[in-house]
């Protein structure tokens, strides 16, 4: 038998020049999926929206994928592979990006109630993108970095996605110039940007499968795919069902509430919007400034995410204990929200930020290598795509949710509220939150109870098999 020859992704440069292009997809796409939350204000005040009219337009987001064109993106990339997929994805979302913007922009009528429904059908297009964008660039994560830093390259990708929601959220108000429309045309061409990168990568992945088919024909180990059919033998399995509940509840209380974060801040803690003028103030009070900003102080959760989610997984992968972990992360999420909602003082109030910010490093570095130990390494394509659709059931939910009950618990005040009078109480709409961290934790300890039963190994260190 001829000797296996080296291919692109033996050499070090090359994998990670490969990783810097394909996340710079997860950059842009992150950053339009977030950015609108540094916006609410100006939204409400400049296009004449509601806040639950706000929730329908982050919801709309999650419609198509809530009937499965997750799954479909599944099936698109297993059949014709990460070439076709991403391509046929990159279009949708950056189809959906630009309509979304020039809806903004009134393209297609300037009355907000045509508007509404075009962002709406832009942003449903371009969610049915950023998920299989999302499940498509992990897997070409994998193509490349299985047997390297696969933990590490994952971490990075997801650092990536963390980076465009960080500062989409904290400058998009500042990238407008005070206005939403050139705010959504430049997060649009972000979309477009990582796009034509992605393109540019295609010429790496055609010359490393001629590769590995020509080491295939010479005795090179064959790739295992993944089955649509496997989802049945998922349903049935007890530690993926709670994990993808845990999924469920533990993201509903994140990413819908960073939507919102903003829009708090201002509300609760009179923090601003538009930073004042800068140039003549003193270095400690700029810092005051940015630190009473609501949009930076948000875009602050993601970016601290970026430092503790490679450290949390690295200390999964040394020690274990990643249903604890989980544990601790929904205990941490329950003071976050109980801290932010309940009580009045602002120190408690970044507490809460903080404890939330650990959370979101935590949960998903002890998640997602967790799913890796349940369930068999050819049916995880179709667990991700799964976990991903369900999850979207609860993001549709919140996202929508929360704008609608803070405008029904402020009910009396809404005239009030958009003359500028009286500010939103956000108590009722985040103590909700607060629910999904108490099912977090129930669902955390089944798993850990999940995990005794079956010996999936969760509480144990990355290649130590249960006994
Ligand atoms: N479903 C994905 C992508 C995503 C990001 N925002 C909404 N959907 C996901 O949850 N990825 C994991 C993560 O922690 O970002």
């Amino acid at each position: 038998m001829d000797a296996i020859k080296k291919t692109l992704k033996d050499s070090a440069a090359i994998r990670w020049l490969v990783l810097v292009i394909i996340s710079m997809f997860m950059f842009g796409t992150y950053w339009f999926q977030d950015f609108m939350s540094g916006l609410k204000g100006l939204m409400m005040s400049e296009l004449g929206i509601n806040s639950s009219q706000f929730g329908l337009i982050i919801s709309s987001t999650t419609w198509a994928n809530m009937v499965g064109m997750i799954m479909v993106g599944g099936i698109i990339l297993d059949k014709w592979g990460i070439r076709v997929a991403g391509v046929v994805f990159g279009i949708v979302a950056s189809l959906g990006a630009s309509i979304t913007a020039m809806a903004t922009y009134g393209v297609f009528g300037d009355d907000p109630g045509t508007m509404m429904k075009f962002m709406m059908a832009g942003r449903m297009l371009f969610g049915i993108g950023l998920e299989s964008i999302c499940v498509i660039v992990t897997r070409t994560t994998v193509k490349w970095f299985k047997g390297y830093e696969l933990a590490l390259a994952m971490a990075i990708n997801v650092a990536f996605g963390r980076f465009g929601t960080a500062f989409g959220t904290a400058f998009s108000v500042e990238i407008g110039g005070g206005h939403v429309a050139p705010a959504v045309a430049f997060a649009a061409s972000l979309i477009g940007f990582g796009f034509i990168l992605f393109l540019a990568y295609l010429i790496f992945d055609i010359r490393l499968d001629k590769q590995v088919n020509a080491n295939k024909k010479e005795g090179g180990e064959p790739e295992e795919d993944f089955k649509f059919s496997d989802l049945v033998k998922l349903a049935t399995n007890k530690g993926f069902i709670y994990i993808t509940l845990l999924c469920v509840a533990f993201y509903s209380a994140v990413f819908p509430f960073i939507q919102y974060a903003p829009d708090l801040l201002v509300n609760k803690f009179g923090f601003t919007y538009q930073l004042p003028d800068l140039s003549s103030m003193t270095l400690f009070e700029k810092i005051g400034a940015i630190f009473h900003n609501g949009p930076k102080v948000t875009g602050l959760i993601p970016l601290g995410t970026i430092l503790f989610t490679p450290i949390f997984g690295s200390i999964v992968d040394k020690k274990g204990k990643a249903a604890s972990l989980m544990i601790l992360g929904a205990f941490l999420l329950i003071f976050a929200h109980v801290s932010l909602s309940l009580f009045n003082s602002v120190t408690l109030g970044y507490l809460g930020l903080v404890s939330l910010g650990v959370a979101f490093a935590l949960v998903p570095a002890a998640m997602w290598p967790s799913v890796a130990k349940i369930v068999a390494e050819n049916r995880l394509g179709t667990a991700y795509s799964s976990m991903f659709t369900i999850q979207n059931w609860g993001l549709g939910l919140f996202f929508w949710g929360i704008g609608a009950l803070l405008d029904f618990v402020n009910r009396a005040d809404l005239a009030a509220i958009k003359a500028g009078e009286k500010m939103y109480d956000y108590t009722i709409p985040i103590l909700t939150l607060v629910i999904c961290g108490v099912i977090s934790i129930f669902l955390a300890f089944m798993l850990l109870r999940a995990d005794k039963q079956n010996k999936y190994g969760l509480e144990l260190p990355s290649g130590v098999e249960a006994k």
